[in-house]
């Protein structure tokens, strides 16, 4: 049976469960406050879905399943797709809200990290605008959110679609020498580009162009000069313009010392058509946060709605704060734990019931039942004893007569704390 056990590292303990349940609490709230609201898209989707749409994920990269009538199923591979087609076949939706995030199971299986198949992502997707105010709107909630949970040193690298595609338009590329570029442009491989290029014997203006972008990075203001130098079209220039606009927001919100730009950023997904950005935090080499603006995505879905959003990857965001020690080590999950003489189990019963009518978590054992006590980190201790009832806690010992009285001394002991 051994070698049917899945690996139970990736299994959540109760204390880790709490603090990314914790993490993702902040993650909600925030969302919250910028007006999004949570939906929920299914897991299982037909295969067909995704093998019919041009430009989205690759189909080797899903996890397929059979359901009981032979037809091929995906576990969601992404979120953004299905949301999209949510917004789309119903567009009457959009009167009621166009902001919506969601916590949600990704499968996917790259083959580079073939033991990774299941992420959680916590996102955001903002439907029927596109205007540089709601990017950069979007753009700040990213950054907002790095902050609430307590990064210091983070960034959030942005770079534009369109720039690069408009560049490799010109370059009449096979999909596999496209992929290729893509992933010497991503790694920054500098020594690599050039005799790629010469191999295809592309003209030596665009050449230089495609050299370029790798080094298209670094500060916001020096990268768009440098950028719209090297366009080589209007269509270029005017991506160039977006992006401008957009910092002009951004530093409006204050936070462009988070920003920098790098347009040889390539985001994952196919269906980015405007800005694009990747949150990354000091000493973790993978994105903890990556999205786009993808206008032309409910196309597939024959309707028109442009759109941008991002999701956090919640387990890097998880690695990284513990590596930053960001994680409040607040085990205490219990505020009492109460031990009763059979004389007053009544009385202990009904205390442990109140307090828990008021919000507090309690625990009750018999007197005879002798575990540990240590073993709980609870916050005190009541006692129901006949000859008297009391309460300890670190600093003291206190007797009490009745529940009211031990939720006076409940609070005092909250208030000191
Ligand atoms: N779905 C994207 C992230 C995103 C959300 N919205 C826009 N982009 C991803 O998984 O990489």
């Amino acid at each position: 049976m051994d070698q049917y056990l899945f690996d139970s590292t990736k299994d959540t303990s109760v204390g880790d469960f709490q603090v990314r349940d914790n993490l993702i609490s902040i993650l909600k709230n925030r969302f919250s406050t910028y007006g999004y609201k949570q939906v929920r898209t299914t897991t299982f989707e037909f295969y067909d879905l995704y093998s019919t749409m041009s430009g989205t994920i690759n189909k080797d990269e899903m996890l397929k399943v059979i359901d009981s009538y032979g037809k091929v199923l995906v576990l969601r591979p992404d979120v953004t797709i299905p949301i999209t087609r949510m917004i789309a076949s119903n567009k009457q939706r959009l009167s009621q809200g166009s902001r919506f995030f969601y916590v949600l199971d990704v499968f996917r299986q790259s083959f580079e990290q073939a033991d990774n198949k299941e992420t959680t992502q916590a996102g955001i997707e903002s439907f029927g605008e596109s205007t540089p105010e709601n990017d950069a709107e979007v753009i700040a909630l990213a950054i907002h959110t790095l902050k609430d949970l307590g990064f210091e040193s983070f960034k959030l690298e942005v770079g534009h679609a369109g720039y690069f595609k408009e560049l490799v338009n010109q370059l009449a590329l096979s999909q596999n020498e496209l992929d290729q570029l893509k992933g010497l442009i991503q790694s920054k491989n500098l020594t690599e580009i050039g005799p790629f290029l010469e191999r295809l014997s592309v003209d030596k203006e665009l050449c230089d162009a495609v050299q370029a972008i790798p080094l298209l990075y670094g500060d916001p203001e020096d990268v768009i000069k440098r950028a719209s130098k090297i366009a080589l079209n209007e269509k270029m220039q005017q991506k160039i313009k977006n992006l401008s606009d957009i910092y002009d927001v951004l530093k409006a919100y204050g936070v462009e010392d988070s920003v920098i730009f790098d347009l040889g950023l390539i985001n994952n997904m196919n269906y980015y058509s405007g800005v694009i950005f990747q949150g990354f935090v000091a000493s973790f080499g993978k994105p903890v946060l990556m999205g786009g603006r993808y206008d032309h995505l409910a196309e597939q879905f024959d309707t028109s709605i442009p759109a941008i959003g991002f999701a956090c990857e919640v387990d890097n965001l998880l690695h990284s704060m513990t590596r930053k020690n960001l994680i409040a080590n607040d085990t205490t999950s219990i505020d009492v734990i109460i031990y009763y003489e059979n004389s007053k189990q009544k009385d202990a019963l009904i205390a442990a019931n109140t307090l828990r009518e008021a919000g507090y978590r309690i625990i009750t054992y018999t007197m005879d039942d002798n575990r540990n006590i240590d073993d709980f980190s609870s916050k005190c201790i009541a006692y129901f004893q006949t000859e008297e009832n009391l309460v300890i806690d670190k600093k003291r010992k206190t007797p009490f007569t009745n529940y009211n009285e031990l939720e006076l001394l409940l609070q005092e002991g909250m208030r000191d704390n």
